[in-house]
């Protein structure tokens, strides 16, 4: 076999670590003949699985045999029958030859070939050679400086995976610039051009001798793995030096709020196609789950909850038996996470022993702790599935009593597979996810934990952030908004302080305001003139613009209020799903809380414009007149409305920065569908997705027989 092939065969010891190869072997051995029938052909009788085996089985097995392969068959394993191994296929024709009908084949064959017939195609680790330019000579008659060479940058970009990323540089080398020479045209070369790699999110790089270089979280994180060289220089003699060049490991961990734990076949997939928009494949043998995928659980505050489903995890996973650790480092960076267990227990094969529920509980916990002991301090949940069976309820008492008392009953496990401390669940959840019993309790308390710690891996816009966002931008503009009315309905946006020196008379000022002129003797609140045709006296075309400017500001703010008040009438003061086509236009679209701050924005320049030229005004006519003009109250009142709507407009802008960055429910389409519609539950979540799953790369599995 090739070396970097996936094998076409494995042995029934693919799940054991992987041991440095020994003698080679030319032919592969059939498995022990010790292990139990195992079946080539459908459960159905007389049928036989597509493929090329159709119609013609390899070897014949009885049915209830094969009803005791795996507990609770409700689904024939899909596709056809993988082939066996030569020798295996010899072994076979001879026993049938020699009449022995029930020649057997170890589950683990078929499990592991179909395991790799999909686990083959993904990559979660990929190891990356990157070097920086090499810089550029000096010029040492001159004393000119080479340029420095490029640099290696990873950036990290959702929309590629690891798997593109090898397809695309199937040589795997990343190699930047080299700087240009100082020459006698240019004296300092020229810098060489960086290489960008960019990589999916959740990539942490690790280097060839397991130290961490970094890790990139986030959409647009940079890491710079290989510095270019310097240019020659003076000091080097004008030699350049060469870029750092790294052998780099690309290991892809997943970012998820929570994973789903749980021994293979306990129904972690089924669970999260019920609860999501994900379509895992689902089927009655162990391992149908080889890459993990994302579900996303929506709210109806928009909060949403990834959920991981992991491959089943497999006694001595910890010790990277049946890919352990490929799995299990996916669990690493979830904030919480679901066990999931089949309550009437789990057997991998016949030649393991049976677990009860309550003994995988165990089984769970002690790998995830000899695996890393923080996962310890991860909250859990813990949901019991399969109730639907019949037994279930007498067997949910017993596990319940169990882990009451768990001391008493781990007789039946050697000392090292029970845990120091066992997983203390937040709560315990009986469910079926075929019935979709027990879920309406499971998704609300999923959503409570994650917020009791306070923690969730994409940062989402609640309801209240978008209550308090427009209830401020909105008691900011109506304050606003009556800054401006009052600023034009009060006739003190100009004095003029007419002084006599008759004694027998009174000094007088005159108060100018947009509309009205009032001119009033000092000690006295009464207008001794009312003047409403003053604008056409001279000079007063600052207060001429200021009427049309203030109204058309005024009418602008009220637009853009209007459309705050809507958004939140539809977010935050009802309590379920808004309207979808008001929302739609309104909420949901990017464009609507950007349009509501670009109407404040302008609100805010056509009021500020000609109110502060109303100071420039003064100060002309003064020097212009006699030095008896100067602004009043109005003013004031009209620049702090203004502000105010800028002020507004801000808040307005940086709620729509933040959401656009976050991924926040608004700037994307709504439910296509009412919540009630889902058959398991008529409480108000609705827990679908309308995000399908996420593929994510594993790693190509390459072994040799
Ligand atoms: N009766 C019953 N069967 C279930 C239930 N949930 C899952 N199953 C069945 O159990 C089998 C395994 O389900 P999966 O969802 O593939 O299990 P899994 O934990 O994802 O398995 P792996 O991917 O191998 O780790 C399937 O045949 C399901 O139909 C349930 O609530 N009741
Ligand atoms: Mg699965």
């Amino acid at each position: 076999m090739q070396a970097g092939r996936p094998s076409l065969f494995l042995s029934p010891d693919f799940l054991a670590p992987r041991q440095p190869p020994s003698s080679p072997r030319k032919t592969r051995p059939c498995p022990p003949r010790s292990s139990p029938p195992r079946p080539l052909r459908s459960p159905v009788r007389g049928a036989s699985l597509p493929g090329r085996s159709a119609g013609r089985p390899l070897v014949s097995f009885p049915p209830q045999e094969w009803a005791g392969w795996r507990r609770h068959s409700s689904a024939r394993p899909p596709g056809r029958l993988p082939r066996l191994p030569p020798a295996c296929r010899q072994n076979a024709r001879v026993k049938r030859a020699e009449g022995v009908s029930d020649v057997r084949v170890p589950t683990m064959v078929w499990v592991s070939r179909a395991l790799l017939r999909k686990y083959g195609s993904f990559i979660d680790d990929l190891r990356i050679y990157v070097k920086g330019g090499a810089g550029g000579m000096g010029h040492p008659r001159y004393g000119g400086e080479g340029g420095k060479g490029g640099d290696v940058w990873l950036v990290a970009d959702g929309r590629v995976t690891l798997k593109q990323l090898k397809q695309k540089y199937p040589q795997k080398r990343f190699v930047a610039g080299n700087g240009a020479h100082s020459s006698v045209a240019a004296l300092k070369g020229s810098k060489g051009k960086d290489c960008e790699v960019n990589v999916p999110p959740g990539i942490s790089v690790v280097t060839d001798d397991g130290k961490l270089f970094g890790e990139l979280y986030k959409e647009g994180d940079r890491l710079l793995v290989a510095h270019g060289g310097l240019g020659g220089c003076l000091v080097s003699n004008f030699f350049p030096t060469k870029g750092q060049k790294h052998l780099i490991h690309l290991d892809l961990k997943l970012i998820a709020d929570v994973g789903l734990v749980g021994f293979p076949n306990a129904g972690k997939s089924s669970l999260l196609s019920k609860i999501s928009h994900a379509t895992p494949r689902i089927a009655d043998y162990a391992f149908t789950t080889v890459q993990p995928e994302l579900g996303t659980i929506e709210y109806p505050d928009y909060k949403k909850i990834t959920v991981a489903d992991l491959p089943g995890l497999i006694e001595g996973a910890h010790k990277n038996k049946g890919h352990g650790h490929k799995f299990l480092k996916h669990v690493e960076r979830t904030k919480q996470l679901l066990f999931v267990i089949d309550v009437s227990g789990f057997q991998l094969s016949s030649r393991t022993p049976f677990r009860t529920a309550f003994e995988t509980v165990v089984l769970l916990a002690r790998e995830l702790e000899l695996y890393k002991e923080e996962l310890r301090a991860k909250p859990a949940l813990l949901a019991v599935n399969k109730m639907d069976l019949p037994n279930a309820q007498e067997l949910l008492d017993k596990f319940m009593e169990q882990l009451q008392k768990p001391e008493d009953y781990t007789h039946s496990l050697s000392a090292e597979m029970i845990p120091d401390v066992l997983v203390k669940f937040k709560e315990i959840i009986p469910i079926s996810a075929h019935t979709g019993e027990g879920l309406e309790k499971l998704i609300p308390c999923i959503r409570k934990v994650i917020d009791e710690e306070g923690h969730s891996s994409l940062p989402t816009m609640g309801c209240r952030e978008v209550h308090a966002a427009t209830v401020l931008a909105f008691l900011s503009g109506t304050a606003a908004l009556s800054g401006l009315i009052a600023a034009a309905l009060l006739p003190n946006w100009r004095q003029m302080r007419l002084c006599t020196f008759n004694k027998n008379e009174k000094n007088v000022t005159v108060y100018t305001g947009l509309w009205i002129k009032c001119a009033r003797f000092d000690g006295s609140k009464d207008c001794v003139i009312y003047d409403t045709e003053w604008y056409t006296a001279v000079d007063q075309l600052d207060l001429r613009v200021l009427q049309f400017a203030l109204p058309t500001s005024m009418l602008t703010t009220v637009l853009a209020l209007f459309l705050c008040l809507i958004g939140m009438c539809n977010t935050a003061f009802i309590t379920t799903v808004p309207n979808i086509k008001q929302a739609r236009c309104l909420i949901n679209s990017a464009g609507c809380h950007l349009v509501a701050g670009l109407f404040f924005l302008l609100a805010s320049v056509i009021c500020l414009t000609p109110s502060i030229w109303v100071i420039f005004h003064n100060q002309e006519m003064n020097k212009k007149y006699e030095p008896v003009f100067s602004f009043d109250i109005s003013v004031y009142i009209a620049i702090a409305s203004a502000g105010g709507l800028l002020f507004t407009a801000i808040l307005l802008f940086l709620w729509y920065c933040a959401c656009k960055t976050l991924p926040s429910p608004f700037w994307q389409p709504l439910y296509s569908h009412a919540p009630s519609v889902h058959s398991y539950a008529s409480q108000p979540y609705s827990a679908r997705s309308r995000h399908s799953a996420i593929e994510i790369d594993i790693p190509v599995v390459t072994h040799s027989s």
